[in-house]
């Protein structure tokens, strides 16, 4: 898969508006493969259309947590779920924390000007 591509699989869920339950997260990083081989420790999703996400990599550019400058924060706050995973979580049973949020956020952009990477939110 290409970066972008895997952009879509981890950080993009444009089903939802927001995570339906507490067990959204526990469902969604095993349906999107961020829990083999281990748990994939903190993953945010983004609930709004790609068109809306990849617009971000023409707003305000930032510079990045890695110091590299090709990161860019959303003019508006954006509804995401972030994942993160539990104290008692034990490799295969990944379990994890749902919180629905409205942030904004920094994605790192590429190529045709698409998220590649999801840095943070603020
Ligand atoms: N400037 C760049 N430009 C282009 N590419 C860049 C750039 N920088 C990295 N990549 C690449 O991205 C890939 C990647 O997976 N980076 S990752 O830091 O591990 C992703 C973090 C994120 O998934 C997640 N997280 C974190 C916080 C949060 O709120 N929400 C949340 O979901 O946790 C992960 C670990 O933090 C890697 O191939 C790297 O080379």
């Amino acid at each position: 898969e290409t970066p972008a591509e895997k952009f879509q699989r981890q950080h993009m869920d444009t089903e939802h508006s927001t995570a339906s339950s507490s067990n959204y997260c526990n469902l969604m990083m095993k349906a999107r493969d961020m829990t083999s081989g281990r748990c994939k420790p903190l993953n945010t999703f983004i609930h709004e259309p790609k068109s809306v996400v990849d617009a971000v990599c023409h707003q305000e550019n930032v510079t990045c947590k890695n110091g590299r400058t090709n990161c860019y924060k959303s003019n508006s706050r954006l509804s995401i779920t972030n994942c993160r995973q539990t104290g008692a979580s034990k490799y295969p049973n990944c379990q994890y924390e749902t919180s629905n949020l409205n942030k904004q956020i920094i994605v790192a952009c590429e190529g045709q000007y698409v998220p590649v990477h999801f840095d943070a939110y603020v």
